[in-house]
This record gives C-alpha cells, sequence and structure tokens, in this order.
C-alpha cells in the first residue's frame, strides 16, 4: 500500500481524521498543500471527480470523498471490522459522524457569528448519542474492540469540537474517557503535538 499523498488547502478540514489514522497506523504520507488563489484559477478543480479537495493518490491510485479515503484506509489497515457485521455497524457509525461534522461545518462557514450559541446549546442532542453506543461497547471503541476509521473520524470531530466549546464532553463520560485515550495513544500523540498538526488552522475560514 501507499505511498500515500494527500492534496488538499492549508487546514485540517476534512483530512483531520485521516491524517490522525495514518500517523496511528504508522504509515507515511506526503501532503500536496494547494494555495486556494491557484484554486481559483480552475485548473486543478477541473481535474478532481466531483470539483473538490481532499485527494488521496494511494501509489497511482487516486481516490476523492473523505469518507471514502477513511474506508480505503481502513480495509488497507485492519480498521474495518472483523466481518460484514461490523463493517456495516462502521459504516453507520461513519455515517452518524459525517451528519455531525456537516452540521459542524455549516455552522462554521455560514452561521458562526449567529448561530455558534445555539449550535453549542443543541450540541448535547447529538453527542448523547455516541455516548449512548460508546457506553454500550464498553471496549471503549464505537464497534469491535479495536480503533477502526469510525473511531478516528469521530476522535478528530471531537477534538474540534472541544476547540468550539471546552466544556462539551463534560456530561458524557465515556466520550471524554475515549478522546483521553484516543489522545494518549504513542503515535496520535506525537501527532497531534507536531508542528505540522498544530500550524493548521481547523477550517478555512480561521474560525474555530
Ligand atoms: N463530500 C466531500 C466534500 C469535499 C469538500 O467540501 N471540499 C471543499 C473543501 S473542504 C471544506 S470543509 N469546505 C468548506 C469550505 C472550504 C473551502 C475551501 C477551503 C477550505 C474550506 C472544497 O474542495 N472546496 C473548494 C471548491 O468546492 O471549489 C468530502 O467529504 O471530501
Amino acid at each position: 500500500v501507499g505511498p500515500y499523498t494527500i492534496t488538499y488547502f492549508g487546514v485540517r478540514g476534512r483530512c483531520g481524521a485521516m491524517r490522525i489514522m495514518m500517523a496511528d497506523q504508522g504509515q507515511e504520507w506526503k501532503e500536496i498543500v494547494v494555495d486556494f488563489a491557484d484554486w481559483m484559477k480552475g485548473d486543478l478543480k477541473a481535474t478532481c471527480v466531483f470539483g473538490q479537495l481532499p485527494k488521496l493518490e494511494d501509489g497511482g491510485f487516486a481516490l476523492y470523498q473523505s469518507n471514502a479515503i477513511l474506508r480505503h484506509l481502513g480495509r488497507n489497515h485492519d480498521a474495518y471490522g472483523k466481518d460484514g457485521k461490523e463493517a456495516a455497524l462502521i459504516d453507520m457509525m461513519c455515517d452518524g459522524v459525517e451528519d455531525l461534522r456537516l452540521k459542524y461545518v455549516k455552522m462554521i462557514y455560514q452561521e458562526y457569528d449567529t448561530g455558534k450559541d445555539v449550535y453549542i446549546k443543541d450540541l448535547p442532542n447529538h453527542l448523547d448519542k455516541f455516548e449512548a453506543v460508546m457506553a454500550k461497547n464498553k471496549t471503549g471503541f464505537l464497534v469491535g474492540d479495536k480503533p477502526s476509521f469510525a473511531d478516528y473520524s469521530l476522535f478528530e470531530v471531537l477534538l474540534n469540537h472541544l476547540v468550539l466549546c471546552s466544556s462539551c464532553l463534560d456530561t458524557f463520560p465515556s466520550l471524554k474517557s475515549f478522546v483521553e485515550k484516543m489522545s494518549a495513544r504513542p503515535k496520535i500523540k506525537t501527532f497531534l503535538d507536531s508542528e505540522a498538526y498544530k500550524k493548521l488552522p481547523i477550517n478555512g475560514n480561521g474560525k474555530q
């Protein structure tokens, strides 16, 4: 597998989870950082299947859609469950995280000034669903007994929400413990402490 190259803008955005996942798997990757002014010229955009980034290259194999990239990495790094049923549940969790991520992105880019407070107020109604799954599974992961690509996606989106509202997990002990345990995994800790990670803004408009 690999070599891997991520092509994306100079933000964490929709590449935060895949970077954390590859770091945790001890997988190296190259970054092609696209300047937004260059992007607006349209040449690169015209080559993208859906006219958007991120793009992952796995050797000569090119993939778009951040969740398809996570699934591809999950397949190639034993992070997609032990059987078809677990894989289906992991897909379900990944889609649930995507629902939350879409709400977050919409608030950040379209409604930050007027909608941040009501978003935070409504956040527990979304986090309580993941808390219930995490508490029920008892392994410290969403599905099965080791990290799947859905765990990396949830972990990354929770990190972003802790920046938005540092107390948002205070009433969700299983999620709080999940974030602590994932953050403490040696390769993830090293990556989160790295300049490569810290220098990137979470979102493209500088809001968090
Ligand atoms: N479903 C896709 C969505 C990909 C996507 O939204 N990509 C955005 C960037 S990721 C994102 S969260 N976009 C929100 C706003 C933004 C735009 C540009 C840079 C950074 C953020 C993009 O390529 N925008 C440029 C364009 O459409 O011409 C996926 O999951 O990969």
